[in-house]
């Protein structure tokens, strides 16, 4: 039976001008899945609604095989926001000393390694720290308790690309095990595209999709064509379509069928990104 980090069935929010509507995901235990979505679609309070920081009004959240998440379950639960996340009139040598009698797991030794591994001074306060210091710091205490889960929002959006790949390598080293996996939203959908093995694409507060990252790039492409070959698609086969100036674009999820139905026309295989954009800004 496959195992289960993370699971989500209906979760409902109602907020006054927004919806967040039935969300259904699962993380399997072992992977990284990417929350992907414009902005306001509904990806932090899926995460705070998981957590625990905002109350739902239908759904339910299960951690670590059916467990619910409590003070208990949390502690294996590592979490980074965008921003600080620690009370910045500390160093991290003090705050050191307050997560060793908060965390009944707490890793000092990890710890230091971490925070020397980020360059990061131990005798500075953290409202001293830049924008990615503190991610940085956040991502090395979210490590350091022996989280079983990570769950990160927006959480390397502050960092510069070389801090990023050494952090991206580090959470592929985390999930080696298969006893750790992370849910992580993202804007930076190149980085989800080196890590990540399922995209749980949140839009209007809905999940359009949730699929292997893998299918998403092995299978889905753009056609680009002129009107003519516009009109000889397949309804059936269009996902959405945009109309530019010189060209019509089609999002395809069978790119190889598609390459063999219409070879007269180009398909190239579409990114992440694109893929995004084609389902919000495209039509029907
Ligand atoms: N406390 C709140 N009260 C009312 N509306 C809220 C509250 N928090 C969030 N919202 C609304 O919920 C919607 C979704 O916001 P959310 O922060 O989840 O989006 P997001 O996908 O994380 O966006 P971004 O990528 O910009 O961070 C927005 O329309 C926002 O205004």
């Amino acid at each position: 039976m496959e195992k289960y980090a993370l699971e989500l069935n209906g979760v409902t929010k109602q907020y006054k001008d927004f919806k967040l509507d039935s969300i259904s995901f699962t993380v399997p235990q072992g992977s990284i899945v990417g929350l992907i979505g414009e902005n306001g679609a509904g990806k932090s309070t899926t995460i705070n609604a998981i957590l625990g920081l905002i109350v739902t009004e239908q759904g339910k959240i299960s951690v670590f095989n059916g467990k619910d998440v409590n003070a208990k379950t949390k502690e294996h639960i590592g979490v980074v926001f965008d921003g600080s996340n620690y009370p910045d009139n500390l160093t991290p040598e003090k705050l050191g000393k307050v997560f060793q009698n908060i965390y009944a797991e707490w890793n000092n030794k990890k710890y230091f390694e971490l925070l020397n591994k980020f360059e990061l001074p131990i005798n500075k306060k953290l409202k001293e720290f830049s924008k990615g210091m503190n991610m940085k710091y956040s991502i090395a205490v979210a490590l350091s308790h022996n989280s079983k889960l990570l769950i990160l929002d927006e959480a390397t959006s502050g960092l510069d690309p070389i801090i990023r790949d050494d952090i991206l390598e580090m959470f592929l080293d985390f999930i080696q095990d298969e006893e750790h996996s992370i849910l992580v939203s993202s804007h930076i959908t190149s980085d989800l595209e080196k890590i990540a093995d399922y995209i749980v694409f949140i839009h209007g507060g809905k999940v359009l999709f949730s699929k292997p990252k893998d299918e998403l790039l092995e299978n889905y492409g753009i056609i680009k064509c002129n009107s003519t070959q516009f009109n000889e698609i397949d309804k059936s086969d269009i996902i959405s379509y945009r109309k530019l100036d010189y060209e019509y674009q089609v999002l395809v999820s069978n790119r190889r069928q598609v390459e063999q139905k219409y070879p007269k026309t180009m398909i190239v295989p579409a990114s992440i990104d694109e893929i995004m954009l084609m389902y919000v800004k495209g039509d029907k």
